[in-house]
């Protein structure tokens, strides 16, 4: 089971609206379990990456500064780490900085990251830009680069991206795990060997062997 942690940008709580949860509308079998007075949003998912199934705990942490000594707790057991900014606001951008060392400080040591600008669809509202020199543009992929992540631009409303920003973040998990993963794997097989061969052993003797002990 692996935790991911969407770092969402400073909250923009505005009216109600059908897909007010980042990727809940777009992402189809999300079980949201709305836990909003606590500042975090918790869903399950299965996914399949390198036909291994592997269960996802996805903890939505609020972006509000008031929220920010809960929400910090959970940076602590977060295997990797979405930071989420929104592409129609310059000012949610800026915010990355600020997450990317919060994240230095309370995420555990080799947590994965990817850096994620939501809203792909609004691109007529668009004030963070993709490369360096577009109109508007910010240092997007530099920063990314920077700081070894990877980056998509996602929309919860066109489903742009979602699927493959969670499976690319589950593959970087898995791939930093390996290790256990294999522990845990040779293991696992070692026991079923151990089984067999107790199974195998505690079986009565079958009838060619009874005959073999009457020719004796
Ligand atoms: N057009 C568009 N709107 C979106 C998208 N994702 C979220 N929204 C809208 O953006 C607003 C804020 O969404 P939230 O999910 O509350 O944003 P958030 O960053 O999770 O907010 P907090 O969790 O409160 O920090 C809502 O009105 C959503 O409907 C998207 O991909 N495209």
């Amino acid at each position: 089971m692996l935790s991911l942690l969407p770092c969402l940008h400073e909250k923009l709580r505005r009216a109600q609206s059908s897909h007010k949860h980042l990727w809940s509308k777009g992402s189809k079998g999300f079980y949201l379990l709305s836990c909003d007075h606590f500042g975090v949003d918790f869903k399950m998912k299965t996914i399949e990456v390198d036909g291994i199934k592997v269960r996802i705990q996805i903890w939505d942490t609020a972006g509000q500064e008031r929220y920010q000594t809960i929400t910090k707790q959970y940076y602590r057991r977060a295997q990797g780490i979405f930071l989420v900014y929104d592409i129609s606001s310059e000012r949610s951008y800026q915010h990355i900085m600020k997450w990317v060392s919060d994240v230095d400080e309370y995420a555990p040591e080799g947590v994965q990251k990817i850096l994620i600008g939501n809203k792909a669809d609004e691109e007529q509202k668009r004030q963070v830009g993709r490369e360096q020199g577009q109109q508007k543009g910010r240092l997007v992929l530099q920063l990314a680069r920077e700081y070894g992540m990877d980056f998509y631009e996602t929309s919860a409303c066109t489903n742009l991206n979602i699927k493959e920003s969670f499976t690319r973040l589950t593959e970087l998990v898995l791939q930093a795990h390996r290790k256990e993963l294999d522990g845990l794997r040779v293991r696992a097989s070692n026991q079923l060997a151990l089984a067999e061969l107790e199974e195998e052993e505690g079986k009565p003797e079958g009838p060619v062997n009874s005959s073999k002990t009457c020719w004796c």
